[in-house]
Order: structure tokens, then C-alpha cells, then sequence
């Protein structure tokens, strides 16, 4: 007994002096160092109880008006610095940008990702560097882009058809339903383009791309307790998430099998064709492309080597195109709901442009005509960014910062939405007023760090080209077409600018519109 009060007794003095040589070696390493403003936090939860996750970026925006632009925040177990100003972002992305090009390894990516090979989450370095190239170079590039013009303008012709027909067009559906088209026909082909507006086909994938961008953008325990990770298959998360990665599995296995089989069919019946790979460049979809880039790796390895290479680029590019391009339509819409003058401003140059010919739609080519289109969606992208909080980064190096020290494995978050209404920077930052980008050179590409929609650096987007024409395009002709007003009983003070929660920003309430045909 005594002998067991003892070893109590060594015990509790062991671990209590342990405690307390760590804390004073902690006290001892932060002497004389600049500790980054961390507000007061909760023992196990951190910061988490300051957030409120529908509004994520808008509880950042207000943490770091009271605590600075550079703030460190525990989110549960995991040390986060939030960055809200310019010049903080322009240091980083110019002279740290390889320190903070890491990702965060998260459970939602990296299990409909095949464990995080396509590019978005892949880990900084030769995997992520081989697939960003391919994917820059071989899909995504203006000469591809540009070879799909012929898939848009046919599934701009539906989306306006589909439209002249509704008394009401919910244009958050349809908006999605148009982006979703084009990025199935170009990446899959126009066999599994069917569906269109509402049919069958097309609602399958949609709830399926709905579903995994849910698990993208949502909370899984395991992101902020790792030790935690059993929580989320207790919870039914995980298992949720499995049977939506199954689905998306299997369904690539059928296109790609019948890519093959189409592929074999066309080989039998036109050698030379098939010997002249480069002469069909331009009437490849993205499979074909991968699956003929996926055999020379094969051969000779590196990325591509394996299906699930191909396979996790397909859905990244469903993920990664529809949601955004979507969002900012829909937003863009609202906002000229919302701003008559600037509509009927829009409209004006769009009548301009093409003499005033209603019976045919805009074109591609005359995009260029169109300089006060290009001004309000960037406001609009400046007040609603898609993508507020870019995309989660990890340094993978330590480094200073404005004279902090920011160690490796920190997690980033940039809130480019508080940058993009900062009042230091913007005049009247909370109007929506085109006009301020006219004659302005600040734009999207990266390199203005007071607007910054797509983000900058390495891991900066690259679909902007692929997304803007078909933002752009759809925008033109919604306002060349139609006239737009509210329904019945309701006026545009009416119209609910609430957001959903995820990484893109949905309007959280459909916009439901009447359009009344021009023509
Ligand atoms: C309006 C439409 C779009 C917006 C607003 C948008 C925005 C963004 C943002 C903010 C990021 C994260 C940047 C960062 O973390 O620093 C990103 C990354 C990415 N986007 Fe987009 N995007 C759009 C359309 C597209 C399209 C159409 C594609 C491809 C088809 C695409 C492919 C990607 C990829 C692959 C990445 C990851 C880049 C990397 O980690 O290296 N995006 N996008």
C-alpha cells in the first residue's frame, strides 16, 4: 500500500514537473520574440467557438477588425494565421510565395480526390507541379479553351431557349445546370452531356456534384482534431462521404471504358486516322486527352500513370468549374437587380453592339466590344467574391512575416472578401459602382493584391480563361435577350442577399426571376 502511494506520489510530481518545464521552455522560446495577435481562446476548442460557420468569412472580417490584419486563431487543435489586408497578401505572394504554397491535408478532398492527386489539394511539389502543367498546358490552355467555343454557344442557345419558356426562371438552378453542361461535354464528350435542362442524366450528376461539394466545403472533425478522426465515421460522415466518392468512381469507370471502347471502334474502322493523333487535337474531350497522355505515362511514369490520376482531374474540373462559374453569374444578376441604372447602363452597350438585333444572340468574338460588361463583373466579383477565403494554404517552410515568426505546417487563410471591401483602399466599398474599374488597370490575373477573386502565386487559378468566357457569355445574353423584373407582389428591396456556407458562396435563397423575351 505504501509502496503504491509512493509510485502515486512519483508519478504526480514527474508529470507535474514536466508540465511545468515545458510551459517555461515555451515562455523561454517566445522571449524576446514577436508573438502574433492571437485572441483569447477556449482550452481544447480554440477559436472555433468565434466562428460562425455560415458566415465564416464575414466572423473572420470582424476578428480581424478588432485584432488586426494578421491574427492567429487555433481552430481546435490546428494554429491558423488569417490574412486580411493587401499588403500583407502582396508580401507574402511576392517574395514568400513557395513558403505558402502548401495545402492542408483535409479529409473531404482527399478522399474524392483520390487521396489529393488531382491539383487543387495535392501537396506542394513534383506530383502537384507535373499535374498543374498538364492540366494548364493540355486543357486548359487558350488555344483549348478556345476550341470549345462551338459546345458553348450550342449550350447557350438551350439556356436561353429553356428560359423564354418559364414564367419564373429560378437562375440559380439554371445557371448551374448551363455550367454543368458545358464542363460535361467538354470533359466527358456529348454522349454524357444528356440531361440538359432537367432531364434524367443531368439531375444525377448534378445531386452527385451538389453532394461532394457539400463534403468539400463542409466540417469534419478530423480537419480540426486529428486525433479525433473516429468522430466522423461515428457520425455518419464518413460513411456519407465513401458512398459519394463510390458513385463518383464508378460512374468514371463507365466513361472511360466507353471512351475506350469508342476509341478501339474508331482504330478498326479508320487507321490512318488514329495514327495522327495531333490532326483531332481540337475534337478531343478531356478524357481522350488523358487517356492518350495517361498511356505515354504508363510507359514512362510520373503523373497520369495511374486511372485515379485521370479520374480525380475529371471531378476536380466539375468542382472546380460549375460552383464558381455559377455563383458568379447568379451574383452578378442580383446585383443588377438590385441597380437598374446599371442594368439598363449594360443593356445599353450590348444594344450598341450589336445594332440593336434581338433575334440572334451574342457572340463570342464580340465579347471584346463589351468593356462595361467586363466592369461590372469585376464589381461584382470585388463586393461577392466566389471564392472569399481562397482555397485553405499550409506553409511548408518557416518564415518571418511583417517581422513574425510563422512556423511550418501553420495553416493560411486569406480573406480576400475583407481585402476586396477594405475602406482603406476602396472608395465607397459597400456600393456597387462598375465605373470605379473604368480606365483602371487593377484586374483579376493576380498581380493587384487589392482584388484578388481568383487568387495569386503558384497556387493561383487556372481557369480563369475557361470560367470568364463562359461567364461572361452567359451574362450577355441573359441581359441582350430579356428583360428582367421581379414576380408578382415582390420589388427588388425583396430580394435575400443571405449566403450559403461552402467554399464557394452561394446565394443562399434561389434568384427567381420573369424574364420577358426581346424578340
Ligand atoms: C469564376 C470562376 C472561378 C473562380 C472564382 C475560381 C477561383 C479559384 C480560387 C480562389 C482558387 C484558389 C486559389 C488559392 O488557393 O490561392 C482556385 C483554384 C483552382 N481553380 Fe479556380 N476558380 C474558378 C474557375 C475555375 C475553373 C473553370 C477551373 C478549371 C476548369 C478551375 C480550376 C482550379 C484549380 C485546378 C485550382 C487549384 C490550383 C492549385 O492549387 O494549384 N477554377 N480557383
Amino acid at each position: 500500500m505504501e509502496q503504491q502511494a509512493f509510485l502515486f506520489l512519483f508519478l504526480f510530481l514527474f508529470l507535474f514537473s514536466s508540465l511545468f518545464l515545458k510551459i517555461l521552455l515555451k515562455a523561454n522560446k517566445s522571449k524576446g520574440k514577436k508573438l502574433l495577435p492571437c485572441p483569447w481562446r477556449l482550452p481544447i476548442l480554440g477559436h472555433l467557438h468565434l466562428l460562425n460557420p455560415n458566415k465564416l468569412h464575414h466572423s473572420l472580417l470582424s476578428l480581424s477588425n478588432k485584432h488586426g490584419p494578421l491574427i492567429l486563431l487555433h481552430l481546435g487543435s490546428i494554429p491558423t494565421i488569417i490574412i486580411s489586408s493587401h499588403d500583407i497578401a502582396e508580401e507574402i505572394f511576392t517574395k514568400h510565395d513557395i513558403a505558402f504554397s502548401g495545402r492542408p491535408l483535409l479529409t473531404g478532398p482527399q478522399k474524392l480526390f483520390y487521396n489529393c492527386s488531382s491539383v487543387t489539394f495535392s501537396p506542394y511539389g513534383e506530383h502537384w507541379r507535373q499535374a498543374r502543367k498538364i492540366v494548364m498546358l493540355e486543357l486548359l490552355s487558350t488555344r483549348r479553351v478556345r476550341s470549345f467555343e462551338t459546345i458553348r454557344v450550342e449550350e447557350i442557345k438551350k439556356f436561353i431557349a429553356a428560359i423564354k419558356d418559364l414564367s419564373i426562371a429560378n437562375l440559380s438552378e439554371l445557371t448551374l445546370s448551363l455550367a454543368n453542361n458545358i464542363v460535361c461535354r467538354v470533359a466527358l464528350g456529348d454522349k454524357f452531356a444528356e440531361g440538359g435542362y432537367g432531364g434524367e442524366g443531368g439531375v444525377w450528376l448534378h445531386q452527385l456534384l451538389k453532394e461532394s461539394q457539400r463534403f468539400l466545403g463542409g466540417f469534419f472533425v478530423a480537419d480540426f482534431f486529428p486525433a479525433l478522426k473516429w468522430v466522423d465515421r461515428l457520425i455518419g460522415f464518413q460513411g456519407r462521404i465513401e458512398k459519394n466518392f463510390e458513385q463518383v468512381d464508378k460512374f468514371f469507370d463507365r466513361v472511360i471504358w466507353e471512351h475506350i471502347k469508342k476509341e478501339k471502334e474508331e482504330e478498326d474502322e479508320e487507321e490512318e486516322r488514329s495514327n495522327n493523333i495531333n490532326a483531332r487535337g481540337d475534337e478531343e474531350d478531356m478524357v481522350d486527352i488523358l487517356l492518350r497522355l495517361h498511356e505515354v505515362a504508363v510507359v514512362h511514369g510520373g503523373f497520369l500513370s495511374s486511372m485515379d490520376h485521370v479520374k480525380a482531374i475529371l471531378w476536380e474540373s466539375f468542382l472546380a468549374a460549375t460552383d464558381t462559374s455559377s455563383a458568379t453569374i447568379t451574383w452578378t444578376m442580383t446585383q443588377l437587380m438590385k441597380n437598374p441604372i446599371v442594368m439598363k447602363k449594360l443593356q445599353e452597350e450590348l444594344k450598341k453592339a450589336t445594332n440593336g438585333d434581338t433575334q440572334r444572340l451574342i457572340q463570342e468574338c464580340e465579347l471584346e466590344k463589351l468593356p462595361y460588361l467586363k466592369q461590372v463583373i469585376k464589381e461584382s466579383m470585388r463586393i461577392k467574391p466566389p471564392v472569399p477565403l481562397l482555397l485553405p494554404h499550409e506553409t511548408i517552410q518557416s518564415c518571418q512575416i511583417q517581422g513574425y515568426d510563422i512556423p511550418a505546417k501553420t495553416r493560411v487563410i486569406f480573406n480576400i472578401m475583407a481585402i476586396s471591401i477594405d475602406p482603406n483602399i476602396w472608395e465607397k466599398p459597400l456600393e456597387f459602382l462598375p465605373e470605379r474599374f473604368e480606365g483602371s488597370k487593377v484586374d483579376f490575373k493576380g498581380q493587384d493584391f487589392e482584388f484578388l477573386p481568383f487568387g495569386s502565386g503558384r497556387r493561383k487559378c487556372p481557369g480563369i480563361n475557361f470560367a470568364m468566357v463562359i461567364v461572361e457569355l452567359a451574362l450577355a445574353n441573359l441581359l441582350h435577350c430579356f428583360d428582367w423584373s421581379m414576380p408578382d407582389g415582390m420589388n427588388t428591396e425583396d430580394i435575400n442577399m443571405d449566403e450559403n456556407i461552402g467554399l464557394t458562396t452561394h446565394k443562399k435563397e434561389a434568384l427567381c426571376l420573369v424574364a420577358k423575351p426581346k424578340w
